[in-house]
């Protein structure tokens, strides 16, 4: 085999100094989850019909979709099968698994709100009666999970869809009251699903109790025709997503049994008394959810990015460092590195940051369960700001990538132009960037109001109490210094947002009217304290590793200094605001970020080979593991359907009688 692999990638692989195997289990998880995960992408990789004969590019709008129908069809089969005999367990924590998707269908599964909404919203949100009827083999239901409207995404107070309980019938009538409140973007609604979730504003005897979860047919389970009184659709292309089939619905007096509420937190009786929810933000429940596993979705896609960047980088040679040398691998250049090895640390600090949010999230969960509310404000402000910032470093790093493999990165078969786009969407979905750090910046807010009147604050910002005066601390001591640093940084940029609100409502202005005016200050406070959580848990996580080799913990602690003193310089204006950094400490910061990247550079390829990352799941002329660049890219570039002719008509029909008309 070692004999069709680029010689370049032969010398990197011979020059990384740790166990690949070794880190390779500890990013699924342990050596049986690799195990298993290698097992399901034996089989499923196997499964001829899965193959492509077209290069999915080439298809147009309407055959992307079918053929994605076809082959999500075909891995449901195969999953039932695979748990059927017990390799694939139901396991809802994030994980790298259910990845193999993306390399059968190249973007995103068009079932995938059915797994990774619909199921999960009836089983967080339904009670027990629905749930064994919904949930039971033989429901007949694909669902989706409809809650944005064309003109409302982010305000759900604001949506319109209407569900108006009518006590003669024991029914919800469902209606879009205007073109604004028919539902837009859900996955799979288009032509898929015949099922939705559907947030709707509840009324009641004339009274509205606000937005509210439904369970929706949509079309007919047998024919699949849209049932009367609803309008469905599919909403167009997009820059990725393509075979999401994200879809239009509107409804008209479209009827639905009282039942179909999901009632495990609020409820509607027959005689239409309403009971209230003890906490009316469980509706959003499922928001929550997806944005704990959008960190480790990120982390997954910049591990996809950062295998084709430093793969294609090791195989690509370009100038000459030295004159009368060869011309250099362009992993040697030091930009390049720089440029290239913050993914890696960053899809390492995501997936570390994931598995503490899976922790901190079913730990709360539980506690809700029990009916103790009292870390959801927390958690809500950690999931907010956590999505927010890596899903937007995650499309830095993408963009970084594609960059670093120039003009062939530009190339859809390079599918970096692919993965940002699935990144993209992640910035947008579950929560807007702006908004998700707006909803931390309350809760930071909060938190200084109550530090200052000497309340406990939760373990998560307790230290604000301790940096009102923004404690000098020493900067001898790095990284950790950086840690101690930015959080002088984050309680700075509270302290100037609470600040900058006090002084408009000092001069008069509504408490609403400062806040949007300090809405810049606000954003950078809660971008300052998602990027001091991640440093402080991908650090002290790294740091407290234990059963791992000497050379695996030497080369993680160097990816997580690099993760840190990476951010201290982008962040060194903020720091030398509000810590006590000099000139000189930055200056040494960045001689070790240098440093760093020298100490990387040999185990580069080994390190995004670790990722184990299949070449069919890759998908990338430029990133495979045999490194054979240029010859798939003239592979790939014969697949045109543009070559099969050696004379395109065009030249007969257009191009000669122009050159004749203008005598060229
Ligand atoms: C074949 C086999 C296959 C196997 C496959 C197996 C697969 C399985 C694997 C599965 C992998 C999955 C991958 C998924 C991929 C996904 C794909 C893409 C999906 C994209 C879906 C979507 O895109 S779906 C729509 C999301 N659309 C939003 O995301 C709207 C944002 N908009 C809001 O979320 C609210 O509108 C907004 C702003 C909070 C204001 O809400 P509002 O106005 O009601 O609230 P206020 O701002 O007034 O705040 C009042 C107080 O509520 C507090 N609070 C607010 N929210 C809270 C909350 N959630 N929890 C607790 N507390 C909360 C707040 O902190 C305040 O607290 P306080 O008063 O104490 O300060
Ligand atoms: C690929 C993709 C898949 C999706 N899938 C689904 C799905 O399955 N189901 C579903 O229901 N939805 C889905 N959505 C919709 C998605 O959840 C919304 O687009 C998202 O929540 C943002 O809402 P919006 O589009 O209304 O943006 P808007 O809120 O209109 O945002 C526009 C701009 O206004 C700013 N803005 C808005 N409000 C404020 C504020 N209060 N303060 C400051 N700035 C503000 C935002 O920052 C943004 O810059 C999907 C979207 C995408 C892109």
């Amino acid at each position: 085999m070692s004999a069709n692999i680029n010689k370049d990638l032969v010398r990197e692989r011979e020059k990384c100094n740790f166990d690949i195997q070794e880190l390779i289990h500890i990013i699924d998880g342990s050596k049986e989850k690799t195990l298993m995960r290698k097992k399901v992408e034996d089989l499923v990789l196997s499964v001829e019909d899965l193959k492509d004969e077209i290069p999915e590019d080439y298809l147009s709008h309407k055959e992307k979709f079918e053929n994605a129908v076809r082959k999500g069809c075909k891995l449901f089969d195969v999953y039932l099968e695979l748990i059927d005999n017990n390799i694939q367990k139901a396991d809802r924590s994030p994980s790298n698994i259910y990845r193999i998707h993306e390399g059968i269908l190249k973007q995103v599964n068009p079932f995938l709100l059915h797994f990774g909404l619909f199921i999960p919203t009836i089983v967080n949100q339904a009670n027990s009666e629905q749930q064994a009827k919904w949930l039971r083999k033989g429901s007949k239901m694909i669902g989706t999970y409809s809650q944005t409207e064309l003109g409302h995404g982010t305000f759900l107070r604001g949506l319109e869809t209407t569900a108006t309980f009518d006590p003669e019938t024991d029914e919800f009538i469902l209606n879009s009251p205007k073109l604004t409140s028919y539902k837009f973007w859900p996955g799979g609604l288009g032509h898929i699903s015949n099922a939705s979730i559907v947030m709707a504003q509840l009324h009641i005897n004339g009274k509205s109790h606000g937005i509210h979860l439904f369970l929706i047919q949509i079309r007919d389970f047998e024919t699949h025709e849209p049932l009367p009184g609803i309008k469905v659709g599919e909403i167009g292309p997009k820059l990725g997503f393509n075979t999401a089939n994200n879809g239009f619905v509107g409804f008209n007096n479209y009827r639905i049994p009282r039942t179909n509420m999901l009632m495990k937190n609020a409820q509607v009786l027959r005689d239409g008394t309403y009971i209230k929810s003890k906490n009316d933000k469980l509706t959003y429940g499922s928001m929550l959810l997806i944005r704990v596993h959008i960190l480790t979705d990120v982390a997954y896609e910049l591990a996809r990015a950062v295998t084709i960047g430093v793969r294609y980088s090791a195989v690509r040679h370009q100038s000459v460092l030295k004159e009368g040398e060869p011309e250099s691998q362009v992993l040697d250049y030091v930009t390049q590195q720089h440029k290239l090895f913050i993914s890696i640390a960053s899809s390492h600090a995501f997936r570390v940051l994931g598995q503490w949010m899976w922790k901190t999230y079913t730990k709360v969960m539980a506690e809700i369960g029990d009916g103790n509310m009292d870390q959801l404000p927390e958690l809500h402000a950690l999931s907010c700001c956590l999505k927010a910032v890596s899903s937007y470093d995650g499309v830095q790093c993408v963009e970084r990538c594609r960059l670093a493999c120039g003009g062939h990165g530009y190339l859809l078969s390079s599918n970096l132009p692919g993965v940002y786009g699935i990144v993209a969407a992640s910035v947008t979905y579950e929560g807007e960037y702006t908004v998700l750090l707006l909803q931390t910046a309350r809760y930071l807010v909060k938190a200084w109001n109550g530090a200052i009147n000497g309340k406990t604050l939760p373990s998560s910002i307790a230290f604000l109490s301790d940096n009102f005066n923004q404690k000098s601390s020493s900067w001898d001591n790095l990284p950790e210094a950086i840690i101690e640093g930015f959080k002088a940084v984050v309680a700075g940029k509270i302290k100037t947002a609470f600040d900058s609100i006090q002084s408009h409502v000092n001069k008069g202005r509504d408490f609403e009217d400062a806040w949007n005016l300090s809405s810049v200050k606000l954003t950078a406070a809660s971008e300052a304290y998602a990027r001091f959580l991640i440093c402080d848990v991908f650090w002290s996580e790294t740091k407290k590793m234990t059963n791992v080799s000497k050379n695996v913990a030497v080369v993680l602690l160097q990816l997580a200094e690099l993760y840190l003193v990476y951010w201290a310089l982008e962040k060194s204006g903020d720091l030398l605001m509000y810590s006590t950094i000099s000139k000189k400490n930055i200056d040494n910061i960045q001689s070790r970020y240098e440093e760093l990247l020298g100490l990387i550079r040999p185990n580069a390829v080994g390190l995004v080979d670790a990722f184990d990352i299949r070449d069919e799941i890759l998908c990338s002329t430029l990133g495979s593991y045999d490194g054979r660049v240029y010859e798939r890219l003239m592979e790939e570039a014969a697949k045109s359907p543009l070559n099969k002719d050696k004379v395109n008509d065009t030249f007969h029909k257009y191009i000669k009688p122009f050159m004749i008309k203008h005598k060229l």
